[in-house]
């Protein structure tokens, strides 16, 4: 097994591991970086390339099929599948910490899980491994509502040119409203320099009913409207007709595939999910969702991306509620069956949780904060989805309250009441 003269790769000269790009973004130049030993040297061309990798390896047969699930590893079009033909694999390098072992990249088909690595008798042929070039500096939010004008606030305080749609003046006077309160509680920890950081803040965002000022000038567009699945690809339609095609388009869905949501686009690549929680200034968490189509470059922007928002961010396939809701849905569903049952009061359900399980709101008060229409769109859908799974069952309490109008904290009622006495 050998490397052939390769281009732009390059091997770490204390352990032998591949060295992968990385940008330094204050010097601005490209690093290439050991991952085993975090040895870092300059690039001297903005490129790699891998060519030629020779091996006749029998530990192929040791990997695991299920990497294709893994969001984290790249896909390769420029490579066939041997026993399949198809251009769709996902690649990856053993590690060894020996300085006289040498690289081997497995590759695993997507389509028939056919494992392999590159033989001699393949063509040589090159993965070019483009350079980070998806920087995002101006981001639409679409949809000011709880999570939009969150949103939308985050990418502001942080720096970002930031443009807010919604469909009436009415809906973004109320969160330009809303955004300068939350500024508000954190201006008030900062002193004097307060002030300051709510106006820089706020003149950072401008609020536009308009798709085509949205989509015109943005590198990333983030929809948080309506949970509908036909409302959300006709806006997106809109979107990629207007924004330019190095756009990243992303959506805030709590329950509908994500990859559904994109179906219809030109370009599905540059397309996924970015999953923030209400409220979004104080919540620390983003779920960044790979759909089918999304390349890794526009992964790997959202990620970056997610930093940039101060937000701590994990992977995910697009699987039903991603993580956090597949385990958050279950507990709400049981949480007011109990209490339908009799079993106990709501009140006490949400304090038994709030100082039995430590959690900073009990499940009845997080379902009014995250809004009761929100929860019967998602209810709905995966019932509708799962006709066969009790748990999906429609809520009465949750339709009677629904029908009132009564639809949690941003109502002002809900399963509580929160009008001002
Ligand atoms: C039961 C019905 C059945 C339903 C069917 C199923 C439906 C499924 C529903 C799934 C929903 C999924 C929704 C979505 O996809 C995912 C989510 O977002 S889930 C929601 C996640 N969020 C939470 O879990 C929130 C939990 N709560 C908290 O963390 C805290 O309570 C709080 C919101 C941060 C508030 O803190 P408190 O201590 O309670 O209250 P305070 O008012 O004192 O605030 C403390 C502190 O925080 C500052 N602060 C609060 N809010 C903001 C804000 N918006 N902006 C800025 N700052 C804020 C505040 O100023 C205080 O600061 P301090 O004074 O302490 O310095
Ligand atoms: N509420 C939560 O806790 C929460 C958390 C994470 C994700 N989400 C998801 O975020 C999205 C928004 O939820 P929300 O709670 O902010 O809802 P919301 O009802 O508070 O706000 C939605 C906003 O979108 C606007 N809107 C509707 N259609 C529009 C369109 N075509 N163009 C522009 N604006 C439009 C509405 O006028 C409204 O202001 C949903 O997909 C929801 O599932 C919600």
């Amino acid at each position: 097994m050998g490397v052939l003269d390769a281009v732009g790769i390059q091997f770490c000269n204390e352990c032998n591991n591949m060295l992968y790009p990385r940008e330094d973004k204050v010097n601005r130049v490209l690093l290439y970086q050991c991952r085993n030993c975090e040895l870092n040297v300059e690039a001297e061309r903005p490129c790699i390339y891998v060519n030629k990798l020779i091996s006749t390896l029998n530990e192929v047969k040791q990997i695991n099929t299920d990497v294709v699930m893994d969001p984290t590893l790249p896909t390769t079009s420029h490579i066939n599948c041997p026993q399949c033909n198809a251009n769709q694999a996902v690649f990856f390098q053993s590690y060894s910490t020996r300085k006289d072992a040498k690289m081997n990249l497995f590759y695993v088909c997507k389509i028939c899980r056919y494992k392999w690595t590159c033989s001699k008798s393949m063509n040589s042929r090159l993965i070019a491994v483009s350079l980070r070039s998806l920087k995002v500096q101006n981001v639409s939010v679409v949809g000011s509502g709880l999570m939009g004008a969150g949103i939308a606030q985050v990418a502001a305080q942080t720096g970002h040119n930031v443009v807010l749609n919604d469909l009436n003046d009415a809906a973004l006077g109320k969160a330009q409203k809303g955004i300068e309160k939350s500024l508000g509680r954190v201006a008030k920890k900062m002193g004097d320099e307060g002030a300051k950081f709510i106006e820089d803040t706020m003149s950072r965002i401008t609020f536009t009913t308009s798709v085509e000022e949205t989509a015109a000038n943005a590198d990333l567009v983030v929809e948080a409207i309506v949970e509908n699945l036909a409302v959300k690809q006709k806006l997106f339609a809109d979107l990629e007709a207007g924004a330019s095609a190095k756009c990243i388009l992303a959506t805030n869905t709590s329950s509908l595939p994500v990859s559904a949501i994109g179906a219809n686009l030109k370009d599905t690549t540059r397309f996924g999910g970015l999953h923030f929680f209400n409220p979004v200034p104080m919540m620390k968490l983003l779920e960044v969702i790979k759909a089918n189509d999304t390349s890794d470059e526009v992964f790997q922007a959202m990620l970056d991306w997610g930093k940039a928002m101060n937000k701590t961010t994990v992977k995910c396939i697009d699987t039903p509620g991603f993580i956090v809701n597949r385990l958050l849905v279950p507990y709400l569903m049981e949480a007011i069956r109990l209490v339908e049952r009799g079993h106990a009061t709501k009140e006490d359900v949400d304090i038994a949780m709030k100082l039995g399980a430590g959690h900073p709101m009990g499940p009845l008060q997080l379902a009014d904060y995250v809004g009761l229409d929100t929860c019967k769109f998602i209810l709905d859908g995966w019932h509708q989805e799962y006709p066969d799974e009790p748990l999906f069952n429609p809520v009465e309490t949750l339709n009677k309250l629904n029908e009132e109008g009564k639809i949690g904290m941003k109502s002002g009622e809900g399963f509580y009441s929160y009008k001002k006495k």
